[in-house]
């Protein structure tokens, strides 16, 4: 991972900013770079057409994250709002006009239009800069001008000679042992301390100058002595909405796969229309217990000539003709030429057989019409009917399966369902039920129990990984081997400030992994973390969340991502939860954050909804504000105007659990 050039995405746009599914211009850059293995993409995130907003991203990914190449798209035309390079170009401590004018000379060939963007680059410190356009066939072009050029460039503004590109351009034999992506960062002081080893090597220094010790991810890292550790997170604080969005964005179902019709399809989302084999019924059946008839008859007395049960028989049932009736039960298929049904309540005996055991004569009581009391051939379900339809999710109450057992389909093709892996992480933490009195500073491992029943309960399969300690081997070893196993893991704690937070670092140094986002505007989940792991043997990526090790954090967080995740993954279209708008019994001071107050949610006896909150005390440690939750109540972020919500008032309330 050392070797490999860190790259920012930055989209600057106003409605990308409001809605980031709109953004193509950043995805299609991470592509690019994602498709060269010299690059991985640390960092991205969405601004507005914003000056300040622009500037503190920049300068944080520069000085903080320290980047080697930070890749903006947008706002570098002529709209009103277009600010881009005024805000980069007095980050830029050094600009760098031929890369700029190589990009120019080489867009106007393809487009008189590329004249119409004010794009700029330079270098911050030890990051390069360029700014691209907004759209996605720019971005590509502009980035495929640069491409070969940048590893050479970065190697120059980390320090290096340049040699090993040079000595390529010469043809010159390469170093032994030094790999292409090695080649642009060998000489860099960067190139120290992190991805050999880990710090147990001759590889890890921290005698640098005063630039170097912030090279790397290493103030956020593994082997960074404590006193030199970054003082604030270098993630941007990022709105829920985009949170949601770029999870979602990075979501697709899995494949179809054919199931057994049975209890196993519960949950599942069917991948086809099924089609009706069979019609239902599929002979003509009598609706009640009673006589079958011609309705042309008419009251009076007739002779019982047969009896049609409900059973199986070889061949058509017997025929009547005028004048005859037959006895029939609820089910039973009905004699040839009969018409209607009438109900044995409507029917009186005139006589029977000499020994008292059959039935001869019956006295019909009611007029029926044609047709009455029976089910035609296909009157619910004709051949050919198509009874349900792609995308349907089979359901616990029962009717699909139902349905599908009916009509003669034995398999239907469903999206797999996700597994999802559960590792608690943490030195202090401690099996629930290890039978052990605690030892100081030793907490019982709450998460797992917790996740993992809200997973069974929505019907998902999970792998319990266990608990790791804080030791970034352990943790390495232990998610590495729940990626292998499932589609999604899921991590609580290590994702916050602390020296022992080990998580992000291990994604991105020792896995591969991008961090989409490390931290969010909301309360609870602050440092939740999200991040996708390439894989060895598959292009698809794997998804990770890092979820905070506070209990009601990660419980919180597991309902508001993990299972709206995992219900897209299964194939689910509405994969987010319902809400209700619910009157709120009671006053709340509102935080700076918005927040996602536990709460439950019930109908009164007028009909109404209301909600309130299970505790004043909503810490995110105390997993007792979770007794009794079918609710997160969603509390907008505190303003001066408002700084409480008011008893009475309507509050919109995510329903987790079932109305009470
Ligand atoms: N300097 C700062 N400190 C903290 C910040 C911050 O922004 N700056 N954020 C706070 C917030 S908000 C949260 S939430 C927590 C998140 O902490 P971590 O994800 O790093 O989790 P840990 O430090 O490992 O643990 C936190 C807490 O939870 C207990 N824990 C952990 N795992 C379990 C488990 N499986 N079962 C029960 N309890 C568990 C752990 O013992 C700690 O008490 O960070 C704040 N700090
Ligand atoms: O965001 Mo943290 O989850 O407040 O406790
Ligand atoms: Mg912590």
């Amino acid at each position: 991972m050392s070797n490999q050039l860190r790259v920012g995405v930055l989209t600057i746009s106003d409605t990308a900013s409001t809605d980031p599914v709109s953004d193509t211009s950043g995805p299609s850059l991470c592509r690019l770079l994602e498709a060269e293995s010299r690059y991985t993409v640390q960092i991205t995130a969405i601004v507005p057409d914003d000056f300040k907003a622009i500037q503190k991203t920049v300068t944080a990914w520069c000085d903080d994250l320290d980047l080697h190449l930070v890749l903006t798209t947008g706002g570098t035309g002529f709209g009103v709002r277009d600010c881009t390079p005024e805000a980069v170009l007095p980050l830029l401590e050094r600009q760098t006009p031929g890369i700029t004018h190589m990009i120019f000379s080489k867009s106007v060939q393809i487009t008189p239009y590329a004249a119409l963007s004010r794009a700029v680059s330079g270098i911050r410190g030890q990051t390069l800069i360029l700014t691209f356009p907004g759209s996605p066939k720019a971005v590509k072009e502009n980035f495929e001008v640069v491409a070969k050029l940048l590893p050479h460039a970065i190697d120059l503004v980390r320090g290096g000679t340049g040699k090993k590109t040079h000595e390529k351009m010469q043809g010159a034999p390469r170093p032994s042992g030094l790999a292409d992506n090695e080649a642009a960062t060998s000489s860099s002081s960067h190139d120290h301390g992190h991805g050999h080893g880990h710090g147990h090597g001759g590889h890890t220094c921290f005698h640098h100058s005063d630039r170097e010790t912030k090279t790397d991810a290493a103030s956020l890292g593994l082997d960074t002595p404590v006193p030199r550790r970054l003082r604030k997170s270098p993630y941007p604080l990022i709105p829920m909405d985009q949170a949601l969005a770029i999870v979602m964005g990075k979501v697709t179902p899995l494949p179809s796969v054919e199931k057994p019709v049975n209890e196993s399809l519960i949950g599942a989302v069917l991948d086809e229309d099924v089609v009706a084999v069979e019609a239902v019924p599929g002979y003509r059946a009598a609706i009640l217990d009673g006589y079958a008839v011609i309705d042309t008859d008419g009251p009076g007395q007739y002779p019982v000539t047969s009896a049609s049960i409900a059973a199986a028989s070889e061949g058509s049932p017997r025929k009547i003709l005028p004048g005859q009736i037959a006895r029939i039960t609820t089910g039973g298929a009905l004699p040839e030429g009969a018409t209607a049904v009438v109900m044995v309540e409507d029917t009186q005996l005139v006589k029977t057989s000499e020994d008292g055991a059959q039935e001869e004569i019956v006295e019909i009581l009611a007029k029926v019409r044609p047709g009455e009391a029976i089910r035609e051939i296909g009157s619910d379900v004709q051949v050919g009917q198509t009874v349900l339809k792609k995308g349907q999710v089979i359901s616990a109450v029962g009717g699909e399966i139902g349905v599908l057992a009916s009509i003669g389909v034995h398999k239907v093709a469903v999206r797999q369902r996700p597994t999802v892996g559960f590792l608690s992480t943490g030195n202090e933490v401690v099996n629930h039920d290890n039978g052990q009195a605690l030892k100081m500073g030793q907490i019982r491992d709450s998460n797992r129990p917790t996740l993992i029943a809200a997973t069974k309960a929505a019907g998902f399969d999970y792998l319990d990984l266990g608990i790791a300690p804080d030791s970034p081997d352990d943790l390495e070893a232990a998610i590495r081997n729940g990626l292998e196993k499932c589609d999604i893991v899921v991590t609580t704690g290590g994702v916050s400030m602390g020296e022992m937070d080990l998580l992000k670092p291990i994604l991105e140094q020792k896995l591969g992994a991008t961090i989409h986002f490390g931290r969010i505007m909301m309360k609870p989940g602050k440092p939740t973390t999200f991040a996708t792991v390439p894989q060895a043997n598959s292009k698809q990526s794997k998804l990770m969340f890092a979820l905070p090790g506070n209990p009601v954090s990660a419980t919180v967080t597991y309902h508001l991502f993990v299972l709206p995740a995992l219900r897209k993954l299964a194939g689910y279209e509405k994969y987010m939860w319902p809400s209700v708008q619910a009157e709120i019994t009671h006053d709340v001071r509102l935080d700076e954050r918005p927040e996602y107050q536990r709460a439950i949610v019930s109908v009164t006896a007028e009909g109404g909804i209301q909600a309130h909150s299970t505790d004043k005390n909503q810490m995110s440690s105390r997993m007792v504000t979770m007794l009794g939750v079918n609710s997160l109540m969603v509390l907008p972020g505190k303003t001066s105007e408002r700084p409480s919500v008011k008893a009475g008032q309507k509050i919109e309330c995510l329903l987790i659990g079932k109305l009470v």
